[in-house]
């Protein structure tokens, strides 16, 4: 087409006018950015892009000289405006969608849609993985501003007046717990009976936590029903009433205290005269330990994928239930949920100093305070990476582990005196092992008895998740991959659990698991069952000697630098976000909060 009507921003033209104009088009003609359609008026070059067929087409349309002057004027702008965009985020519709340049130009063109790049879908790729990488930026928006909301919406709210408070529970630091009862019991679907906290403090926090985990992981913790704020409390104080259903009379405490641990255990999870396949002793033992473990491991590897680490976890805050038979998460009172930074006060700790490990926070100290839900939501998978605060958590079930193998660890006192012992010997277990298996008691001859079952993949797995360092400690999702879980142990691995193990401990320092398995791998090593001789061995060790200051621990020391520079650098960035929004700080979680 060689005539057009024409018009520029602020210009109208006639349609007499527009007969004069003349639109050409540059030699090459590849695509719309190179396609510059050029516009002469008068001789006079108006210099006008690809958007002006459009804006003319829609002039073109209307009736009425004066309504094509109007609507050719509007239209251009708005194409104009367009065009900017279109250049600005670097994407547009190709010229055959477009219906741009001649009829014979476009033939030329190749037909194409949407179109799929190497970049793109790297890009993509890697967003979509930060996104979802733990704690999990989109799952968490989708729970936050969908899930959240329609909950609310639909679930039963209760006052104070709705329930019959009984038997006082249990009476910590920062509430009282009783059993209750529904006075109107078709406020509930299921019957059944009711436990109350009245919380005096971190009691919005608790609400909070158990409703994050009732929509994301209701398995792993107590059956969570509502939260409220009880502004009319005798004593004058705000009081937050939590309420859960009752899930039994015993936690992993008080079956832990019977002289008939574990086996009191194998029966609840097991059902009565389940277990009795094997004589009682070391092997039966071993194996209720193990399906206990593996409950609060998938428990807590749950509770951590969402990014809410407890921080509290000790037998007396593990639960049997009776409905599910098994045992289920309670008091988040002092959880932290790392997503959007709620109750997470990096200087600040409030644990159980029997089960804490020695690191005490769950986050480095240089860690900012939580910022704004936004910014903390979006950084969180940079700093769950930078802190792995879950680590916290395994090294209390560590303890618990210790617990239930050694009879002895049960007490508070022998528990403390354990924590003094491996304190002192830098928490080296394998040291802590040579001071106490001098001692020829009984209790720990049964304890490493059962951890020494399956070549010892029990006191393996101890050994990693009492790790002093947090970062070298195993997580809860590993834990539950390793051979311990598996019935054959270390003989029983499929390939892909070998490589896994191989990984797991190729990150361990020195390459002591390594040192570790090899020696295993001596023992074994016989004609008819296989492996190598002890001289194979050191031959081989022999000819990989450890170099210091190799390429890889090179590696490392950069990374672990630019690790603590990117903390300093988040740290300051939120610390001005910070101190732009003042004083007046919204604590919008918090719908409880004035
Ligand atoms: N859902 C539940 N079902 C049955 N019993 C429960 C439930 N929740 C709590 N309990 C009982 O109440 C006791 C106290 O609960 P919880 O630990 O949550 O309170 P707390 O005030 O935080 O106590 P502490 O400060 O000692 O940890 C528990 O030890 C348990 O016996």
């Amino acid at each position: 087409m060689d005539t057009a009507m024409a018009c520029t921003s602020g210009r109208a033209f006639s349609l007499l006018d527009v007969a004069a104009v003349r639109l050409g088009s540059l030699p090459t003609r590849r695509s719309c950015a190179e396609q510059k359609l050029v516009v002469k008026w008068k001789g006079e070059v108006l210099g006008l892009g690809p958007g002006l067929r459009l804006g003319l087409r829609l002039g073109v349309s209307t009736r009425g000289r004066r309504g094509k002057k109007a609507v050719c004027r509007a239209s251009f702008e708005l194409v104009e405006h367009l065009h900017g965009l279109v250049l600005g985020v670097g994407v547009g519709l190709p010229c055959t969608v477009m219906e741009c340049g001649d009829v014979v130009y476009r033939s030329t063109l190749p037909r194409q849609g949407f179109q799929i790049t190497t970049p793109g879908v790297a890009l993509t790729v890697l967003i979509v993985t930060y996104l979802w990488a733990t704690p999990g930026v989109a799952p968490g928006f989708w729970d936050m501003f969908v899930l959240a909301p329609l909950e609310n919406l639909f679930r039963p709210m209760f006052k104070k007046e709705d329930l019959n408070l009984g038997k006082k529970l249990g009476e910590g630091a920062f509430g009282t717990v009783y059993k209750a009862s529904l006075v109107n019991k078709q406020l509930l679907k299921k019957d059944g009976p009711l436990v109350v906290k009245k919380a005096n403090e971190y009691g919005a926090v608790e609400a909070w936590m158990n409703e994050r985990v009732r929509r994301a992981c209701r398995k792993s913790c107590a059956d969570f029903i509502h939260g409220f704020l009880d502004e009319t409390s005798s004593n004058g104080k705000d009081e937050f009433w939590l309420l859960w259903r009752y899930e039994g009379s015993s936690t992993l405490a008080d079956l832990m205290g019977s002289r008939d641990f574990p086996y009191n255990v194998e029966e609840l999870l097991l059902g009565p005269g389940k277990g009795g396949d094997l004589p009682r002793g070391p092997e039966r033992q071993n194996r209720i330990i193990r399906i206990t473990m593996r409950q609060i491991l998938s428990a807590l590897a749950q509770l951590h994928s969402t990014g809410i680490v407890h921080r509290d976890i000790k037998p007396q805050n593990i639960i049997y239930s009776e409905e599910t038979k098994s045992f289920k998460i309670i008091d988040l009172g002092a959880a932290a949920d790392l997503r959007v930074g709620i109750n997470y006060i990096p200087k600040e700790f409030l644990l159980d100093p029997r089960y804490s490990a020695p690191e005490q926070y769950i986050m480095s100290t240089q860690t900012p305070s939580a910022p704004p839900a936004i910014i903390a939501a979006a950084l969180s998978p940079v700093l769950w990476q930078m802190n792995l605060p879950d680590r916290f958590d395994i090294y209390s079930l560590g303890l618990i582990y210790l617990q239930m193998a050694f009879p002895n660890l049960r007490s508070d006192s022998g528990l403390i005196s354990f924590n003094r012992q491996l304190k002192r010997r830098d928490y080296d277990m394998v040291e802590w092992r040579k001071l106490v298996e001098a001692k020829q008691s009984q209790d720990i001859k049964q304890g490493f008895e059962i951890l020494d079952m399956d070549s010892g993949v029990g006191w393996e797995l101890v050994q990693d998740m009492l790790r002093f360092k947090g970062r070298k400690r195993i997580s809860a999702n590993a834990a539950l991959a390793h051979p311990y879980f598996s019935r054959e142990g270390l003989l029983g691995l499929s390939i892909m659990q070998r490589l896994r193990m191989n990984v797991l401990r190729g990150a361990q320092p020195d390459n002591e698991g390594v040192d570790w398995v090899t020696s295993l791998m001596a023992k074994s090593g016989t004609d008819s069952v296989g492996g190598f001789t002890e001289a194979q061995l050191q031959s081989m060790r022999e000819k990989e000697p450890k170099v210091k200051g190799s390429v890889r621990r090179n590696a490392m020391a950069q990374a672990l630098r630019i690790q603590r520079k990117a903390a300093r650098t988040i740290a300051a960035t939120v610390d001005e976000i910070q101190k732009g929004e003042g004083a007046k700080r919204v604590n919008w979680w918090n719908r409880w909060q004035n």
